[in-house]
């Protein structure tokens, strides 16, 4: 069997899309996980079927790099929306369903801003935070992000006797480089090690510095892969009209032999 496929990444979190309106992928882990591997496979971070939903433009599925269908990925999802504008499925404005719900999405040259559902039962601590965008994260801040052992520390918190027996969570590191202004390095649960960059993660990063320092909105975000913006506004128990904004790009596409 050949399945067309096409390769986006967002600030460096990549992914294999799919047009799957026909529901025809054969889903499966083992698949999944060997398309995405960097080795034996295209390589990604994760995987997305783009099908149809009755009353959206589109359905987004989204699968980690190790074959499991995650919880809602930010940056998937803007590399989704590029997708389905690339498509030819909508111009300008978009609503989509994914896990987590419905998102509105605009698409304006190359930058992508995303609607993420809102947020709420922050749970706060004296060292870090830990809240759902979509995606559960645990945020913690750090005098230099370069130094931070992100793969070491973030599996010891992912896997650790807190977060491990709830099914984990990603892991950010923070550095507060100015006002409104974060560098953030990120431990992705389900690739189990570091990305260029977790678009759920980011948000979560700009909405906890936002509860430590009273600031404004948007909040800019540096990445390995490249800054997003995060825009929001403070609820009574949390946050809605949070947006995700940032580039997504298609890098190149191909065909799978299975
Ligand atoms: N890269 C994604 C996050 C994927 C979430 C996934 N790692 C999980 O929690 O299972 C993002 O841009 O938001």
């Amino acid at each position: 069997m050949k399945i067309r496929f096409y390769k986006y990444q967002g600030t460096g979190n990549d992914f294999v899309m799919i047009d799957d309106r026909d529901k025809t992928f054969p889903v499966s882990q083992q698949l999944v996980a060997s398309i995405c591997h960097r080795r034996f496979g295209i390589g990604s971070d994760g995987l997305i079927l783009l099908q149809n939903e009755p009353g959206y433009d589109f359905r987004m599925v989204y699968f980690n790099a190790d074959g499991g269908e995650g919880s809602m990925c930010g940056n998937g999802g803007r590399c989704v929306v590029r997708f389905a504008h690339d498509l030819g499925i909508f111009t300008g404005d978009t609503r989509f369903i994914a896990v987590d719900g419905e998102h509105e999405a605009t698409v304006s040259g190359d930058t992508i801003r995303l609607k993420m559902s809102p947020v709420s039962a922050i749970q706060r601590f004296e060292d870090h935070d830990f809240l759902n965008t979509g995606s559960p994260h645990y945020v913690t801040y750090v005098d230099h992000v370069d130094e931070a052992d992100v793969t070491g520390q973030g599996s010891e918190i992912r896997y650790g006797s807190v977060y491990g027996p709830q099914g984990g969570t990603n892991v950010n590191f923070v550095e507060v480089i100015g006002t409104e202004h974060l560098s953030v390095r990120t431990y992705e649960r389900g690739v189990e090690d570091e990305t260029f960059s977790c678009g759920t993660g980011v948000t979560a990063c700009a909405l906890s510095a936002h509860l430590r320092y009273g600031w404004g909105s948007p909040v800019t975000v540096e990445t390995i892969g490249g800054t997003l913006s995060v825009a929001y506004s403070e609820t009574p128990t949390g946050f809605d009209q949070v947006f995700l904004t940032g580039p997504a790009v298609r890098v190149f596409e191909g065909e799978l032999a299975i």
